[in-house]
């Protein structure tokens, strides 16, 4: 076995997924888990996500041999000190987070006698809380992880090893490229999501028409993403900024070539985007990337 006792501290969604995974994929492997939100910690317990949900982070990971940090992006650095004491030697500290590069800078100084694997299952859902973890959410989806060059190959291996357990296809990137690449199918996608909705909202009051109440199709999928936990959006902008901004420059210019296609009537330069972005979709499906996420695991079941 990869691990034997894993410590999960954040009882959401991530976390929550983490420790039914491992009860379904790893029965074997002892996990304790923790939370600052003292009625996460109940809901935890009543929903059984961890075998031992601890009062103190301390508690938590005493005897883990990896250490998951499943925290908003802006809290790792929090969470990482308040276990800091009770680590112990040799334990892997890894994290969930959807940016990689000042995540892994935070617990690297937090925590310089560790072992530190950032790591980020790319797979979620708009939901948040410990009502929203399910244990199939990593099955057949990537796990991208960014060690530094001096993490020993043994200890890559070992959560390397626990994500697959799990369901999950490993990775492993530069964490710079990581933000670059998520800044693009990620991050930049649900900033879009978030401004269309809140236009249209605006809009709404200024012509006192209808948008919300006839929206259908596209704008319902838009509103799904737009409903994703604020703190963590806030976050994920905040320490992604460098690659958000270097993408967003490139959609601004694209945005505005489809303005002016628009409004000069070329209907052949919108046909061909179109085409070509038909073609991505279809591809995304056959490679079976598209959303395998059970239906208890969307909002709008
Ligand atoms: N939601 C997604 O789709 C998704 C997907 C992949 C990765 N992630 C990443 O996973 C992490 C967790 O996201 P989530 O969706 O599970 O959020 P969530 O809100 O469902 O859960 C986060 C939990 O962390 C707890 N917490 C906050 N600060 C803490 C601290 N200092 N100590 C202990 N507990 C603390 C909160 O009380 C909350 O219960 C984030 O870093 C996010 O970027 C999210
Ligand atoms: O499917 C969704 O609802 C998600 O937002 C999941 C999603 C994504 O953008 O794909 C969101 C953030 C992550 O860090 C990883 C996955």
């Amino acid at each position: 076995m990869s691990v034997s006792r894993v410590a999960i501290i954040g009882l959401g969604l991530l976390g929550g997924s983490v420790g039914l995974a491992i009860r379904e994929r790893l029965p074997e492997c002892e996990t304790t888990g923790f939370d600052c939100d003292p009625l996460v910690r109940e809901r935890a317990r009543e929903r059984g996500l961890v075998e031992s949900v601890c009062e103190t982070a301390q508690d938590a990971v005493r005897d883990a041999e990896l250490v998951i940090l499943c925290v908003p992006v802006g809290a790792m650095a929090a969470a990482a000190a308040d276990l800091a004491p009770a680590l112990a030697d040799g334990a892997i500290v890894s994290d969930v987070g959807s940016s990689k590069k000042t995540v892994g800078e935070t617990l690297r100084a937090v925590l310089p006698q560790a072992i530190v694997i950032p790591a980020h299952p790319v797979a979620g859902t708009e939901r948040s809380g410990p009502d929203a973890g399910f244990a199939s959410l990593f099955h057949n989806r990537w796990c991208i992880l960014t060690p530094d060059q001096d993490v020993p190959e043994e200890a890559i291996g070992r959560l390397s090893d626990f994500w697959t357990a799990l369901g999950a296809k490993v990775e492993i990137m530069d964490a710079a490229h990581h933000d670059l690449v998520l800044a693009v199918t990620s991050h930049i996608p649900h900033l879009i999501a978030f401004t269309i909705v809140g236009t249209a909202s605006d809009l709404e009051e200024v012509t006192r028409s209808e948008v919300i109440k006839y929206s259908a199709g596209g704008f319902r999928d838009f509103t799904r993403i737009a409903a994703s936990d604020p703190t963590m959006w806030r976050d994920v902008f905040l320490s992604n900024r460098d690659a958000v901004l270097e993408t967003l420059g490139r959609f601004s210019e694209d945005l505005t070539a489809m303005q002016r296609a628009v409004r000069s009537g070329d209907g052949e330069t919108l046909f061909r985007l179109f085409e070509r972005t038909r073609a991505i979709r279809r591809s995304i499906v056959e490679q079976g990337q598209d959303d395998a996420r059970p239906d208890f695991g969307r909002a709008d079941h």
